[in-house]
Order: C-alpha cells, then structure tokens, then sequence
C-alpha cells in the first residue's frame, strides 16, 4: 500500500525509525520495497531486520497490531535470498512461515511475492503455499518440479501430514535456514502445541546441520506459554523484542465502549451505529460477532437493510468458519479492494488479516480470549493510519470491559445512539426476509457465555442466561418461549424459579447445580479448561461448536495418509477443526 503521508509523521508516536536503505539490506530488495510499501521501516522493522540479518540466533518479537511485522520477517529472509549467488540452483528449501490459518498464509504469501517478484525472484524460485485444500501434488511440485520453492507458507496440519507422509517432502527442509512462527501465541497455544513441537523435531532430526536452523516468532499477544515455548523451541541465547511500550493496539486506534440494557438492544445499536458510520463517505467497517450464528443472522439483516438504504451492489459481506474457503477468498478480495463497505465477521477475520481503509471496528459481546480484542481492534489504525474502535456490551456483559481494562485497553464510555423506529421494526419483522433460526442462534449466544472462563467469579451468569431467553422473545415476538435442554442451563446455576416465563425447558433442572470443571467454573482460567462445557443440543459434548472452534466440514481433505493414520488420530481432530474453520480467533 503507498502512503500518502511521510512515515515518521504516521508512526509520531513510536520510536524513531529507520530508512529502508540504511539498515544493511541488498538495493535490490530495498528499491523493491520503495515500490510495494515505503521508503521508510516501522519501528518493528526497524529493529528486526538488522537484527535478524546478524544473528545467528533465534529471536521473539512482540509488536503492535498492523505495523508492518510480516516484512519485519520477509525482507531478511528475501536478503538472504538475493544476496546468495547460489541460490537459484540450490535444492532446499530455504525458509519455512507458519500460520495458523489458511487465510493468513495466503495473506502472508501474497505479500511476500509481491517484494519477490519486483526482484524478479519468482521466475527462479518461488514462494508456494502448503496448506489445506491446495492439491497434494501441487505443493510437492515445489520439491521435485524445475521450479523449486525458496519457501513455503504453510498451515500446521497439512505442514505436519507433508513432513510426515512425503519423504520427498521431508528432504527438501534439509537446509533449511529459518523457521518462522507468525502469530506465536495461537501456535503455542495448546490446540496447537503438540503439531508444532512434532514439525520442528522433525525439521531438526532429518536436519543436515541442525545449528544452522533459525527460529523467529512474532506476534502482538504474549503471553507466559509462549515465552516458555520460545525457550524450548530457540534456546536462551535468544533475543526478545519488545515494541509494544506495553500496548498492544496502535496508539491511533480510538477505543470506546456502549453499554445496552440487554442483547436485542445490542444489535440494535449496533445496526444503527453501522449506518451511521456507513453514510460518512469511504467508510469502511468491519462489525465483530460473538460466533457464527450471530454473524450469520446479523448478516442476513445487514444485508436487507443496507441494501435498501445503499443500493443492491453496496459491499455487505459475510466472513465466517462455516463458509467454503473459495467463498472466504471472495469475500477477502472484495473487500480488500472495496472504497466503502462492511464485512460482518466471527473470529475468522480477527487476526493478522490485512484491509486497508477500515476505519471502523464495532464489537459485539464478549469473547473467550481477551487477546481477541486486541486482534479485532487492530484491524483498523493500520500501517500509521488512525481508526476507531466501538465495544458493544450488554449490562449483564460489562465484566468483560473490567478485563479489558485490566488488560491495558482505555476504553471511553459514549452514549448509545437512539435505535430508529424503522431499525426497529425491520428486526422485529425479520423472520419475512431472512430465514432466520432462532434457536440456534440463541444456543450459540448461551455456548459462548459457556465458554467464557471465570464466568462466576466476574460475571451473574444467571442474567446472561434469562437475557438469552429475553432475545429469543423479542424477536419471534408473543409468548413463545426457548426451549433448552436442562442440562444447558445448568452449567449457569439457574432454578427453575430463575427461568419461569424465559426459557422451556427439557429435563429437570437441578437446582443450583454446576458441573465440576465446567466451562466458566474454572476458577483459574486457564485457556485449557474452558472449552469442554456446554452442550448446544446438537449432539457433541465438546466446546462451544459455534464459536468459530470446531463447526466445520471441510479438511485437509487427504490428511492421515495410509502410513500416518492412526498415529495422526487424535491430533486429526485437531487440525480439522482448524484448518477447516480456523477459529477459536
Ligand atoms: N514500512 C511500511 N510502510 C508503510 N506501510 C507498511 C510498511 N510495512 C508494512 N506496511 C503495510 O502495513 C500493513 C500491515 O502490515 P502487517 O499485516 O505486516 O502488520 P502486522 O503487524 O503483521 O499486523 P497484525 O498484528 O494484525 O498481524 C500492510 O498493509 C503492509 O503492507
């Protein structure tokens, strides 16, 4: 992206940065540089770079949401690249990113090839994807091919399935010099933790001078897991870098919080917040929901009421895990080169994905990790650009903007804005022009709360739960009622008293029970034990199957190959609800 302004006046607030020119980088990926971006390196490249072009150890970085960390990694390595006569007819692969999603690595793919390419590099080596859903074949093209790939952005299951089942595959990381780990934090995560201990032993055991491997690992959220990993994965000589200043989200991010009287008012709100917003000339939103369903629903509401205001071509688009990745690449691209426009989103959307222009995010309810905020925050205020952020809570949800604020976000409370009559009664009369399942949607909304960790130590689970069954009220309108399984709402500790009126419910409640080890009970909040709790009613004991985790159907379609399969069983699981749906983010 070309930036009108000077960088040192976009980036005032960080530390002074360097010049793309004088940090030791070959001319001819400098000048490439100048073209695609800047003449100018963020602060975290200004410091990452020079760094990683003389070490020989690992290091961690920590930046700030969108201030330029994939060329902090890219342009070394593209150096490394360029600078060795050699290189065109060397074998091995040389650099290896990981990503936890298949959207990510595309992202990540095409801006590295956008700096190669201006080399001229990609008609001598390429830069390939080894991900889900690209053919077995095509990726192993970049090994045995006359083209050999100079490196692969890949995802962790597919990468692991490779190492493991292609021997061809396999030897051709021999070499390798780096190993890069983009949004470590979900990577050490323990849903991931094991794939990537097993990818780097591997890497490392069929190694020809495992010393001459590098590990770099970067991401904006940081926590202690992470460090741990880092410890193992680079040993202690390695460098960390922090450029954060204690703040994950860019300065020029504005963050503010409405408080509603409950979740019908919250979308509401929200739906006139976005035309509000959307009637400002080039204005670009992105809205966050709290799981798929919601971002299903509040799309298809979206959609009818924009498109009566905007015209039938105005972008209004949906991103989410339960959309085919050909549709997610659409949607992407759309939205990416759009003016003006929404994209209504779940986690999917969260982390590390790149539109230019989005000068608004507005947030709906709460989540399992507060690090999603961050995430969510930094997709506007990008590459020195200024934006706002807008926290939609319910009453009953507030607790979650006390850990914000714990957490370092400054978040200004600003009045709501009056919801119109029309706004109104387009929700209320909803059920004529979407399609429109309640129950589901509302079973979401309670599996979301579920999964929320020390629900009953921060929050009144009681009032999350009847607000729910207040929701389902005010939008099939009369006196229909939810119908709940007991079990559900006994992990919220609600009688019968509680619920008289609000919910029908299957089965006996038991009171004041909640289960041991539920989803919100654990008091210690650990992100491992808050996922196993609540039952949608659709069959599967496991996690919230809504929240973006686990609701997908397609996989690395041929993973588990007949001499890995039973081996790979269990971490499958794993992956397919990964790199299928990407996301608990
Ligand atoms: N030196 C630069 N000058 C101007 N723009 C830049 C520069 N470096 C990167 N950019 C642009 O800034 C945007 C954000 O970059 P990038 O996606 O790498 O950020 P990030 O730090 O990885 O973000 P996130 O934390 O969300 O993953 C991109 O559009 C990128 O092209």
């Amino acid at each position: 992206m070309r930036l009108s302004k000077p960088l040192s006046a976009l980036y005032s607030t960080e530390a002074p940065t360097s010049r793309v020119d004088e940090v030791g980088l070959n001319p001819k990926i400098s000048n490439a540089f100048v073209n695609v971006a800047s003449e100018n390196l963020t602060e975290v490249q200004s410091k990452v770079v020079p760094e990683m072009l003389s070490t020989n150890n690992g290091v961690l970085v920590r930046a700030k949401t969108g201030t330029g960390k994939t060329y902090a990694f890219g342009l070394p390595l593209m150096n490394e690249w360029i600078t060795d006569k050699n290189f065109e007819r060397q074998e091995s692969v040389h650099s290896l990113i990981i990503n936890p999603t298949r959207d990510l690595a595309f992202q990540t793919q095409m801006a590295l090839d956008r700096i190669w390419k201006q080399c001229g590099g990609q008609s001598k080596r390429r830069i390939d994807l080894c991900v889900g859903q690209v053919k077995y074949d095509q990726i192993l093209r970049g090994v045995n091919g006359r083209t050999k790939s100079a490196a692969f952005v890949a995802t962790p299951g597919r990468l692991e399935d490779m190492l493991n089942s292609k021997p061809d595959f396999r030897n051709a990381f021999k070499d390798l010099r780096h190993f890069v780990i983009d949004e470590a934090d979900v990577l050490c995560d323990n849903d991931f933790k094991e794939a990537l201990l097993s990818i780097v032993k591997t890497l490392k055991a069929n190694h020809s001078d495992p010393s001459k491997l590098k590990v770099t690992m970067f991401s904006a959220t940081m926590d202690n897991n992470t460090k741990e990993l880092a410890d193992r994965l680079m040993g202690p000589e390695h460098k960390y870098i922090d450029v954060t200043s204690g703040r994950e989200v860019t300065d020029s991010v504005n963050q503010s919080l409405i408080t509603t009287d409950g979740l019908y008012e919250t979308f509401a709100v929200a739906m006139e917040l976005l035309l509000e917003k959307l009637s400002e000339r080039n204005s670009k939103v992105i809205v966050f929901m709290p799981n798929i369903k919601a971002t299903e629903y509040f799309y298809e509401l979206a959609r009818e009421i924009l498109g009566n205001k905007f015209g039938p071509r105005f972008p209004v688009l949906p991103l989410h895990g339960n959309l085919r990745q050909s549709r997610r690449n659409t949607v992407q691209t759309r939205f990416r080169n759009a003016r003006s426009g929404v994209l209504i989103s779940s986690n999917v959307g969260a982390r590390g994905m790149d539109f230019p222009g989005v000068n608004c995010v507005i947030q709906l309810g709460v989540q399992l990790e507060t690090a999603s905020h961050t995430h969510r925050v930094g997709r506007t205020g990008r590459a020195g650009t200024t934006g706002e952020s807008i926290s939609i809570l319910s009453k009953a949800e507030k607790f979650y903007a006390e850990r914000l604020r714990k957490e370092g976000h400054v978040l200004e409370e600003i009045e709501k804005p009056q919801v119109s009559e029309a706004i109104e009664s387009e929700i209320k009369s909803a059920g004529k022009f979407i399609r429109p399942d309640y129950n589901s949607l509302l079973s979401s909304m309670l599996g979301t709360y579920a999964s929320v960790p020390r629900l009953d130590r921060d929050a009144d689970p009681k009032a999350l739960v009847l607000d729910c069954g207040r929701l389902y009220q005010a939008m099939v309108g009369g006196e229909r009622l939810l119908q709940v399984s007991a079990r559900d709402l006994d992990r919220f500790g609600v009688t019968k008293e509680d619920i008289d009126g609000v919910f029908q419910v299957d089965g006996v409640l038991k009171g004041n029970y909640r289960p041991r080890g539920n989803s919100y009970g654990n008091r210690n909040g650990n992100r491992s034990g808050n996922r196993n709790g609540y039952r949608n009613g659709n069959g599967s004991g496991n996690r919230n199957r809504d929240n973006d985790w686990n609701s997908g159907r397609r996989s690395d379609r041929n993973f588990g190959s007949r001499d890995n399969r039973g081996r790979n069983d269990q971490r499958r699981r794993s992956y397919d609800r990964w790199d299928k749906q990407d996301d608990h983010y």
